[in-house]
């Protein structure tokens, strides 16, 4: 073991790994990912080829991040002013003081879509889209493809202020081919060190107390295993793409579902000037002079969640930053997109190896509000 070390320290000591990792990048960015072709049920599709080049990105992922790192927004220094501060308050006062009042307060904040099953409020601000947008534009292979394409432009990187990465990705989920895995052990995702701490800060702080406190019946103190791995993805709908979703539910125990539409801050004189040029948006993209700020306005691609007592389809349609949060098990589908583009974040939460319980705990075994809040 202690010779593997002094190897290892020896090699990373030399300029020979740097030049190595230097050279995964060019590596990653000229390989041809495979054509995505199943509309439906293609969740492994082209596993072995991402198996096989899972070395090469993930070490592309690493150096590219490394020359990267001060141009893009610094996400964990900015969670602050990322989330919504109403939110941010009653959590912090339920952390500090965990009574069933305080988390009433804090659950009033969310508005039930479906009682006991589906819940929405407002997550990100708009600032707080724009900074993870910022880095999952640049990140997103497909994404910069299409608008490439569209454009009819050669995308020009030096004079963009971020070097798009160009790394291949993977498909996100089986019916869903343009967005991207977020996850530092998966084949075929993005992963670096900002979107990869940002993303489990995020669960550990917010998605998985939430969730518990939404829906107390499906953990309990006994099984804290759970809800305790998670799987983060983006999902894009354009209507000369993926325009729905059919109905389905997911493989997790709870599930978040946040928008991640831009829409210009109220107070734009505020903005990152040194954001990605936008100077390829689509038409439905306005420039505010000074700040060039951005607005993506989408029609239809609403959710419908499946009622499971009455059996109704009841509606949801995401504003910039909204997150819906929803038990996995219940029935849902987005309808088709009309114009635009949506954007949104989706994490599914579910237990060790992947393991999802659907079963009930019964009162006296579930967390207390002191142990959702530890
Ligand atoms: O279109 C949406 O926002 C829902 C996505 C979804 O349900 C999923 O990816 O499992
Ligand atoms: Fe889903």
């Amino acid at each position: 073991q202690n010779v593997l070390q002094q190897q290892q320290k020896d090699t990373s000591d030399s300029k020979g790994i740097q030049e190595n990792s230097r050279g995964a990048l060019e590596k990653a960015r000229k390989i041809q990912p495979p054509t995505i072709s199943l509309m439906e049920g293609g969740e492994y599709e082209h596993g072995e080829f991402w198996g096989e080049q899972d070395a090469v990105i993930k070490a592309a992922w690493e150096e590219w991040w490394n020359q990267q790192e001060t141009s893009l927004p610094n996400l964990l220094k900015a969670k602050n002013e990322m989330m919504d501060s109403a939110l941010v308050r009653a959590v912090q006062q339920v952390r500090q003081n965990p009574t069933e009042e305080n988390e009433d307060q804090l659950q009033k904040l969310f508005q039930p879509i479906v009682a006991n099953q589906v819940y929405q409020i407002p997550l990100l601000t708009p600032r707080g889209v724009q900074l993870v947008r910022q880095h999952l534009d640049v990140a997103s292979y497909y994404y910069n493809d299409r608008k490439h394409h569209n454009n009819n432009q050669t995308q020009d990187n030096n004079s963009s202020p971020v070097e798009k990465a160009g790394i291949p990705t993977r498909r996100p989920n089986g019916m869903n081919r343009y967005g991207i895995i977020i996850d530092p052990s998966i084949e075929g995702a993005v992963s670096y060190a900002e979107i990869n701490k940002w993303m489990q800060e995020l669960v550990d702080e917010f998605v998985r107390p939430l969730s518990r406190m939404l829906f107390p019946q499906l953990t309990s103190r006994n099984h804290p295993e759970d809800d305790c791995e998670s799987y983060a993805f983006t999902i894009r709908y354009h209507p000369e793409e993926d325009m729905e979703l059919k109905e389905h539910s997911d493989a997790s125990v709870y599930t978040i579902n946040i928008n991640l539409n831009l829409v210009p801050e109220k107070n734009g004189s505020s903005l990152d000037t040194t954001t990605v040029q936008n100077s390829n948006e689509h038409s439905t993209t306005h420039h505010d002079q000074s700040t060039s700020t951005t607005t993506e306005q989408y029609e239809g691609s609403s959710l419908y969640f499946v009622d499971p007592v009455t059996e109704s389809q009841q509606h949801v349609s995401f504003s910039p930053g909204m997150a819906v949060l929803h038990r996995g098990l219940i029935r849902h589908a987005a309808l088709p997109i009309e114009e635009g583009e949506r954007h949104n974040l989706v994490i599914w939460l579910f237990g060790q190896h992947g393991y999802v319980r659907f079963g009930e705990y019964p009162k006296l075994e579930r967390l207390t509000v002191a142990e959702r809040w530890a």
